[in-house]
């Protein structure tokens, strides 16, 4: 890590969290990304679970003088010290731009995201960047499949790497395909046997660029893409749920965490709403607190780029966790000047989709006969048919 003093205090540092599956190649994506030129003013966080020392050694030497590791434990469960903290400690050297976060393969990282948008001193310093899921092609079918952990992890991702594609057969990649398009349609795909740089795709994919200025929201929501080679052109035009969709749940057989309160046995899945023409922001701030009231804790991560009545020229931003919304932003316009309604990307585990999207047409006038009507949600936000009070 260089010691530039060009670093500009008042910008935030961008924070990657790299995330995937026990196994999946993090360690040597992360090796290959600080090879590349470019990444100064960068530490690197790493957390080991019960193996300290292991992962130190694979990350190459030149980077030693960024990397903090961690050992308390699970980074999801001990997120609110020593991450924190260390975090918080980086950020006040003033001198860094960026900080990856490396999680071990069992982290949830939803409590990490949370974390940064809940906790003041960690907004004061940071931004989050995006999240990097590594996902291994041989066994990512099998770990989507049977662990909570690996689907909650590719959830929340903005972009996936795919590792070990050389090691897996077509049925297993088409398999995997699948899966991810159910799992989390909008995240930018590409494979790690690219021998294009990684940096340059899987870093600065947030709204904040390096530059202060804001990115495109609709390539940050996943509408559009350069990058991926499967992205996500499509994923606002997903169809809703249908019965069949539910055939075959992707179960949790062996999530360590129950101990702790996490939800599991879940079915992960995304969805996206839409609607043409600006929104009322109170009829948007209602629509917001239900649903954070009644599936907050079903949320894993949601992404939302919105036209309002009072500004409809200037695209309003929502990125929530959880029960936990950002602060909402305000673009200075919409890109390319024609604004675009209303876009919604909701990841959920076990999330009421049915639900979510009758609670949205109540706010927005886009009422089915058999939905409840939005004065009588807001009369009774229990007279939506299946809601019950703390979800
Ligand atoms: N054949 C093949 N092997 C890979 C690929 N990517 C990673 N590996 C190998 O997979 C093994 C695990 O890679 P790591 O980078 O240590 O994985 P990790 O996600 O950091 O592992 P944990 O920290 O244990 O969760 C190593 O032996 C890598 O060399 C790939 O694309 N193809």
């Amino acid at each position: 890590m260089s010691d530039h003093s060009t670093a500009s205090a008042a910008r935030p540092i961008r924070l990657t969290l790299l995330t995937g599956f026990l196994g999946a190649g993090k360690t040597t994506i992360l090796n290959r990304l600080l090879a590349e030129p470019g990444l100064t003013d960068t530490a690197v966080v790493v957390n080991e679970f019960g193996e300290i020392g292991i992962d130190q050694m694979l990350v190459e030497a030149e980077t030693s003088d960024g990397l903090i590791e961690l050992s308390d434990g699970c980074l999801c469960c001990s997120v609110r010290g020593e991450l924190v903290e260390t975090l918080i400690r980086l950020g006040e050297r003033g001198t860094l731009a960026r900080v990856v976060v490396e999680t071990t393969g069992l982290a949830d990282p939803s409590p990490i995201l949370a974390a940064l948008m809940a906790d003041p001193d960690l907004q004061r310093h940071y931004v989050l960047d995006g999240v990097v899921c590594v996902v291994d092609a041989l066994a990512g079918p099998d770990n989507l499949m049977s662990r909570a952990e690996a689907r909650r992890q590719l959830a929340v991702a903005d972009r996936i790497v795919l590792t070990k594609r050389d090691l897996a057969e077509p049925e297993a990649l088409s398999r995997l395909d699948a899966l991810i398009a159910r799992i989390n349609a909008s995240a930018v795909r590409l494979s790690s046997e690219t021998s294009e740089m990684l940096a340059p795709r899987i870093l600065d994919c947030g709204l904040a660029r390096a530059d202060g200025t804001l990115a495109d929201p609709r390539a940050w929501l996943g509408v559009v893409s350069g990058h991926a080679p499967s992205d996500a052109r499509d994923a606002m035009a997903q169809k809703p749920a249908s019965d069949e969709d539910h055939e075959s749940p992707v179960r949790d057989d062996h999530d360590p965490h129950h101990e702790h309160g996490h939800h599991h046995h879940g079915d992960v899945r995304s969805f996206s709403l839409r609607h043409d023409g600006p929104i009322e922001e109170e009829a948007l701030a209602s629509f917001l607190e239900l649903l954070s009231a009644f599936e907050g804790d079903r949320l894993l991560r949601m992404k939302a780029v919105v036209q309002t009545r009072r500004q409809p020229e200037r695209p309003l931003v929502l990125h929530g966790v959880r029960g936990f919304l950002h602060p909402p932003a305000r673009l200075p316009a919409w890109p390319g000047g024609e604004p675009d309604g209303a876009r919604l990307v909701l990841i959920g585990e076990n999330l009421d989709e049915r639900r979510v999207r009758d609670l949205f047409a109540a706010f927005t006038g886009g009422l089915r006969s058999d939905a409840p009507d939005r004065a009588a949600v807001e009369d009774n936000p229990l007279a939506i048919p299946g809601f019950r009070f703390g979800g």
